[in-house]
């Protein structure tokens, strides 16, 4: 590693809208490289192995990081590919792992144009100073419009036409071109190896063996096997006992310099320890961390729970295995009288929310119940006191003038959505009804042609955001919108806690938090909705929708005889045994709220349909 110093080094990113071509023009650039052989099915495979909830929604969840090694001119250049994840649940992430850059490719799909998260990953990198590089991808094809999208490119970001490279990632096309610019506009990275040891962690992976692995980026000083380290945020301190570079597998070396970007493995136990945007240093001589380091925060949370309470254990073990690979997920336990023991989890947004459960799913066999997402409710008591509440069954009764709220807050994003014109009236509608405020919106391109861009932005509550905001953005605007949001703060809301009774007794593992303008609708959907599911009793029961002490709707459940042999004809001693024994079985499975019998599926039912 020697042979690299900081002046032949570039780090780099590539930041991009999903589906724009993000890890087509990687595996092209490890290609041109050498780095791996061209249509090596090794590296491909990370394609087929998306988890089928990328696939569904078209994006990758964990990113891939690269050095490749490349020459130009007379030199020879280290060029470390920084791969970002690219989904907006994910935006504090980006923006931390740029800070492992200086430059980044600005990848734009010539046929598509610049699209929402093209907006928020430009603004990410050009806030902490990136080189920023246009590329224009997919110029193969038919519908691409390299000129026209230049054009947008400057009128927007203000880039010069005559800079942006064009390039086919798919055919190959203007990929030399690529690597030429990131060695000639990318300036290198500064750091001297006679400073004391100052390492970035952008990224972490899990290791069943060998722990945590974390992704560094070395700012000053060497790293070397054998060496004490600490972390500025945790203190914990650790040994480095094999580092190496990403080439594009773990490839060790002897040290890592200045400038130079790779894998440490510090016996680094809990994937917890390991925050991006954390620094590390040589234990006894500490460094000024990186600026702005604060660790992710969780902002959807739900409850899951097994659909066979004696899982529980099983439940459990799962998630933890799960969470030891993926860092940002927050694990509490709780408990429920309706659904027994489960465990609160907090994820970075609705997205991560889905991929976990899926994964959770799919490599666990898990057969889990999720009850209705939350965001973290800030709650200013009379005292001036405030608390966080995601859990609805924590929520206070602010219908109770005893209960000593003085207000209730919500968080809010900032929403852009991206659209075709033809489509504003149905995108501002569809902010409209999910309470967004300062809705406004302004023309993409200045061409002012038919099918001219209009970005539409909006402050949304969170709340709303994470139901189903996403899929009706899709389906109203024929799939052409496209959507990010960033954190907005709190503001003031109306929000309430309902209930939801069965014969009287709440049951909780179904409250919701609601606003005030939303209560009937929803009120009258979930009764509906419970109405369908829950099999009908011995007797009458009633199903209500409650804020407080006011019911909001109901529905009446008749009674029923439960005789399960009754409608057996002749009188078969064995047969009616069989019924009654099978009835039994089924019973185990049974939930009891105050008198009725719930079915832990009933609750499946009505959780996983939207509404
Ligand atoms: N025609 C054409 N298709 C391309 C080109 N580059 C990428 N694609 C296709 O575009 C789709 C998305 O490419 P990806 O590389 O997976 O996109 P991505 O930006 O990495 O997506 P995420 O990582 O999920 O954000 C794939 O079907 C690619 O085959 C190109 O230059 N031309």
């Amino acid at each position: 590693m020697e042979d690299f110093p900081c002046e032949v080094i570039r780090n780099f990113s590539i930041i991009a809208h999903i589906d724009h071509g993000k890890s087509t023009l990687a595996d092209r650039l490890l290609e041109m490289t050498g780095t791996i052989e061209k249509k090596d099915k090794g590296m491909n495979k990370q394609v087929l192995d998306k988890l089928k909830v990328e696939r569904e929604r078209g994006i990758t969840v964990k990113a891939q990081t690269a050095s490749m090694i490349h020459s130009f001119g007379d030199k020879k250049y280290l060029l470390n590919l920084i791969d970002t994840p690219g989904h907006v649940d994910f935006a504090w992430e980006v923006s931390r792992s740029l800070a492992a850059c200086e430059g980044a490719l600005l990848l734009v799909d010539a046929s598509q144009g610049v699209q929402a998260q093209s907006l928020s990953v430009f603004h990410a990198a050009k806030d902490r100073g990136l080189k920023i590089i246009p590329v224009l991808n997919k110029i193969d094809l038919p519908a691409a419009q390299p000129e026209v999208i230049a054009a947008q490119m400057q009128s927007i970001f203000g880039i010069d036409p005559a800079d942006v490279i064009k390039i086919s990632a798919k055919s190959g096309i203007g990929i030399e071109d690529v690597l030429r610019v990131i060695i000639e506009r990318i300036p290198p990275p500064q750091g001297k190896i006679d400073d004391p040891l100052k390492a970035f962690l952008f990224d972490s992976s899990y290791d069943r063996y060998r722990g945590v692995i974390s992704l560094v980026n070395i700012q000053g000083g060497a790293l070397k096997k054998g060496d004490k380290i600490t972390s500025c945020y945790t203190r914990k301190r650790y040994e480095v006992v094999d580092l190496g570079i990403m080439y594009p597998e773990e490839t060790p070396t002897t040290t890592l310099l200045p400038g130079q970007v790779g894998y440490i493995a510090c016996n680094m136990k809990e994937s917890s320890e390991a925050h991006i945007g954390d620094t590390l240093h040589r234990v006894g001589v500490p460094v000024e961390p990186m600026p702005g380091f604060k660790p992710a925060k969780a902002m959807v949370y739900a409850g899951v729970f097994p659909v066979d309470s004696n899982d529980f254990l099983k439940l459990e073990e799962s998630i933890k295995r799960l969470t030891l690979t993926d860092r940002s997920v927050e694990v509490m336990r709780e408990s429920s009288s309706a659904l027994g023991q489960g465990c609160r989890l907090g994820f970075l947004g609705s997205l991560h929310m889905d991929v976990f459960r899926q994964r959770l799913e799919d490599e666990y066999n898990a057969n889990v119940i999720i009850t209705a997402p939350t965001v973290p409710y800030k709650v200013i008591w009379r005292d001036g006191k405030e608390t966080f509440i995601s859990n609805p069954t924590d929520f206070p009764d602010v219908t109770d003038s005893t209960v000593q709220v003085r207000e209730i807050q919500e968080p809010v994003v900032k929403a852009s959505i991206i659209v075709p014109q033809e489509y504003l009236g149905e995108m501002m509608d569809l902010c409209f009804t999910h309470r967004g405020e300062e809705i406004d919106h302004r023309y993409l391109d200045a061409s002012g042609s038919e099918d001219a861009r209009i970005i539409l932005t909006a402050i949304i509550p969170l709340g709303e955001i994470v139901t189903t905001f996403f899929d009706r953005l899709k389906s109203r605007s024929s799939g052409f919108a496209s959507f990010d949001y960033e954190d907005a703060g709190y503001r003031p809301s109306k929000l309430s806690k309902m209930t939801f009774l069965l014969n009287g007794k709440p049951v909780d593992a179904l409250a919701l938090i609601v606003h005030k303008s939303a209560e009937d609708e929803v009120g009258r959907a979930w009764v509906k909705k419970l109405f369908k599911v829950i099999p009908r009793q011995l007797f009458e029961v009633p199903i209500q929708a409650a804020v407080g002490r006011r019911i909001i709707a109901r529905e009446t459940l008749k009674a029923l005889r439960a005789d399960v042999t009754a409608g057996l004809y002749g009188g078969h001693y064995e047969r009616k045994l069989k019924h009654l024994v099978n009835q039994k079985e089924g019973k185990k499975r049974m939930k009891k709220v105050g008198k009725v019998d719930l079915p832990q599926e009933a609750f499946y039912d009505i959780l996983s349909t939207k509404s």
